[in-house]
């Protein structure tokens, strides 16, 4: 059974004009992270007050474990629903040492027990020099180790961080990430993260959920939603994509790059004329003119490090001067392909092959 299960839970605050979560459904099972994506207003952090208590919402219910714990009038208070939360700020007692703001939440438990249970999460949180400390004498990274282990050390069943790693630099948040995408695991607690970042979300969550304007519009895995995303918009929020025009022929698809040999059972082929062919810009393989390949014209190339960026404009646009036909561009006419080489300049005419794509509906986007 799944640990955490929403049915179509809707919030819209007083005076708004509309739902700032809008008919969102979704469930967890055990041990799973996901992260909640989006712009912001998308709708991220009140979902996640729903679910933690702090906000009721108009619709729908919420079950945690065995516990239906939002449904019509029905609402667990806050501090009776096993979850555990994180705050962006980390929200630490300033007056406490360490081990005073792990124990804080236990409550309730015997002087043995309660430390036994913080020994036992400032183990595994790595905190154990610093049992003694204050929050000032610890780095952000540090603080942010105290703020996990004080959720965590009641054994919430659901673990919930709002921006967890927002004040932290670039560095210490690669390695923070980690530290606590490990500690979760280690404890096998499903866990629900917002983040604006979505470096954020693939590096530590099993699964992701794009939310915009209140609606849920994908939940996938972090590999689904970057090779397969269900929309342009999901598509563009993890890097740059390309999505070409294309015409169904009996053995792939037209497009102004070339041909496209097609999967032999793609159900979209049979049914219509017109479809977009989607890749990443990874996606595509250099190869030369002896190979079946499709052939554009290097329109710009931006040095970026690890690879070049080429902005490639199909033979029939009018920027390209090999073209025999001149046509309005479009943005389905230009594709971006990334090269470690670095011999390339504008005008070149480039050669490829698609390792992947997805056929998608034309009328998809
Ligand atoms: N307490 C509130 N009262 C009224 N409107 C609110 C309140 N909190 C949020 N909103 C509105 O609800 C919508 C969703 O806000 P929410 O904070 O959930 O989005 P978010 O995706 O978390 O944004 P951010 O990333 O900026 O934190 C926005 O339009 C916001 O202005």
């Amino acid at each position: 059974m799944a640990v955490i299960e929403l049915n179509t839970i809707s919030k819209r605050y007083r005076n708004a004009d509309s739902n700032a979560v809008d008919r969102v459904s979704f469930s967890l099972e055990k041990g799973e992270i996901l992260a909640l994506v989006g712009e912001s207003g998308s709708g991220k952090t009140t979902l996640l007050r729903l679910i933690a208590g702090l906000e009721h919402p108009d619709s729908g219910t919420i079950r945690l474990g065995e516990e239906i714990i939002v449904s019509g009038r029905k609402s667990v208070p806050a501090n009776k629903r096993k979850t555990g939360m994180v705050f962006q700020e980390y929200a630490l007692f300033p007056h406490l040492t360490i081990y005073g703001n792990v124990a804080f939440g236990l409550k309730g438990l015997k002087k043995k027990e309660t430390e036994q249970r913080v020994m036992e999460t400032i183990n595994l949180t790595g905190l154990k020099e610093d049992v003694k400390k204050y929050p000032h004498q610890l780095s952000g990274g540090q603080q942010q180790r105290v703020a996990l282990a004080r959720a965590l050390a009641p054994r919430p069943e659901l673990l919930l961080m709002d921006e967890p790693f927002s004040n932290l630099d670039t560095i210490l948040r690669d390695q923070v990430r980690e530290e606590v995408r490990q500690i979760i695991k280690a404890m096998g607690i499903t866990a629900i993260l917002v983040t604006h970042d979505t470096k954020d979300a693939f590096s530590t969550a099993d699964k992701i959920a794009v939310m915009l304007e209140g609606r849920l519009l994908q939940l996938d895995t972090p590999d689904a939603l970057y090779k397969d995303p269900n929309s342009s918009y999901v598509a563009d929020l993890f890097g740059k994509s390309n999505n070409i025009e294309a015409t169904v022929s009996p053995r792939g698809f037209k497009t102004p790059f070339g041909f496209v040999s097609g999967p032999k059972d793609c159900p979209l082929a049979v049914n219509q004329d017109k479809v977009n062919i989607f890749f990443r810009a990874e996606e595509a393989d250099f190869c030369n003119a002896e190979e079946p390949h499709l052939c554009g014209r290097v329109e710009q190339c931006m040095y970026l490090g690890d690879h070049m960026q080429l902005k490639v404009c199909c033979n029939r646009c009018a920027t390209c001067a090999g073209g025999n036909e001149v046509e309005v561009m479009d943005d389905s006419q230009r594709i971006l392909l990334k090269s470690s080489e670095q011999t390339w300049k504008t005008g070149d005419v480039v050669r490829f092959k698609l390792k992947n794509y997805k056929v998608k509906a034309a009328d998809s986007e």
